[in-house]
């Protein structure tokens, strides 16, 4: 008979005989026994076997094959038992055979943004380092982006990164607005760049910048169907709208009492639509809260969305909301330190940017960044007449 067996923890603490140093491929070895992960087959208790190791510099890899009928999800939870046993960050990946990394270092507490993170000409943003190098996040293939964590760890710093980069790399091209709803705070002091289409700071503001936003929907939609663009990318188009939310709960009608829950309706609905058909026609949503419910979340919006960042969450629940699986609530409380998910997990120490680097910056190239919004002529060159930079819309008047 086979059958899996995953013995709750035995303390490994016998495993690791102080004064006897074990190597990382024992030490492994000894979990595997320890925490019997493997099958019983005719009385025989097969383990997972290496079967190669690469040197790397700075992590070694180790290749196991796993005997038949060992369930590869199963190595998920093993990660925090490995990443305790060997003290090192693991990562942990299943592709046929079982891939465990053994990384030297931790990730850094800390980094800076500067601009040589910019890719200039493209849609790319730097998510942050992993132990391999700078992962960049490409809004051209994933559109739409949720964030998530609880307060104080990350979040604005990474939106206004985004911003910052998206801006500096396509001066001409992009164009974001903003539903800050924490008062305006954040955003509010990039009001005056032409780039910047509007700052929503209530429901009530964000319910008439989003009508606008979905009025050009339903153009920009007519354009395509007339001229048979499928999606933006295909085409001569180079404008990009983003719509950056921040904090999405503060749109739930559940959530907002009286008079401002039938806008809280109507907001969900035009970010479920924009989520929905925007993506083809270069609308990019960045939504994000901290209160990882459905509530927060609208099901439309979860639903087309497959890039996520989180930062640390207060619970299982909220990793499962933001990333669809756990893990989130087992980072560490360094801000910064979050999880991107496309495909798979990845963790990264988002890099860090505030308000003082961004205005240098941007004070360095003022006169770029105010003529940029006139040199668009020709960005949308193979748009009707009738639909050209002075249509709706432009609520930054
Ligand atoms: N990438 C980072 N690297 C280092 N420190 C960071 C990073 N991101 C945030 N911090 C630190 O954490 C603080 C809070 O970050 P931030 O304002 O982005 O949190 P938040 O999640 O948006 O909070 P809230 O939900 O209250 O708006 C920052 O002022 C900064 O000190």
């Amino acid at each position: 008979m086979i059958e899996w067996l995953a013995i709750p923890a035995i303390a490994l603490v016998a495993a690791f005989i102080p004064g006897k140093k074990m190597t990382d491929e024992k030490k492994i070895q000894q979990i595997f026994e320890n925490r019997k992960v493997g099958i019983n087959q005719n009385d025989n208790f097969l383990y997972p076997k290496l079967i190669r190791k690469y040197n790397h510099h700075t992590y070694t890899t180790y290749i196991y094959s796993l005997p038949l009928g060992v369930p590869s999800e199963a190595f998920e939870s093993f990660i925090p038992v490995l990443k305790d046993g060997l003290n090192k960050d693991v990562e942990v990946d299943f592709d046929e055979v079982l891939k465990i990394n053994v990384f030297e270092h931790g990730l850094p507490e800390s980094w800076n943004y500067d601009d040589s993170l910019l890719r200039s000409a493209t849609w790319e943003i730097p998510i942050g380092n992993n132990h391999k190098g700078t992962l960049y996040h490409d809004f051209e293939k994933y559109p739409h982006m949720l964030v998530g964590g609880v307060t104080r760890f990350g979040k604005t710093v990474f939106i206004k990164e985004a911003f910052y980069t998206l801006l500096m790399d396509q001066l001409e091209n992009v164009e974001f607005y903003f539903l800050d709803l924490k008062g305006g705070l954040e955003f509010g002091k990039y009001l005056s760049l032409p780039q910047v289409k509007a700052v929503a700071s209530d429901v009530f503001e964000a319910a008439e910048v989003l009508s606008e936003i979905v009025d050009d929907l339903k153009n920009r939609e007519k354009m395509f169907r007339a001229k048979g663009f499928t999606n933006i990318v295909d085409t001569p188009i180079k404008k990009r709208t983003f719509v950056v939310v921040d904090e999405g709960a503060e749109l739930s009608p559940n959530i907002i009492a009286g008079e401002g829950k039938k806008y809280a309706k109507f907001c969900q609905a035009a970010l479920s639509e924009i989520s929905r058909i925007g993506g083809g026609l270069g609308l990019r949503l960045l939504y994000c809260t901290q209160y990882p419910t459905k509530e927060a979340v609208p099901m439309q919006v979860k639903m087309n969305i497959v890039s996520w960042i989180s930062f640390i969450a207060a619970a299982q629940i909220g990793s499962m909301v933001i990333l669809d699986e756990k893990g989130a609530e087992d980072l560490p409380s360094t801000p910064g330190r979050a999880i991107y998910k496309i495909e798979k997990k990845k963790v990264v120490q988002v890099p860090y940017i505030d308000d003082k680097y961004m205005f240098k910056k941007m004070e360095e190239r003022e006169h770029e960044i105010i003529h940029a919004a006139t040199n668009r002529k020709s960005v949308n060159d193979n748009r009707p007449a009738e639909y050209d930079e002075n249509t709706p819309p432009a609520a930054n008047t």
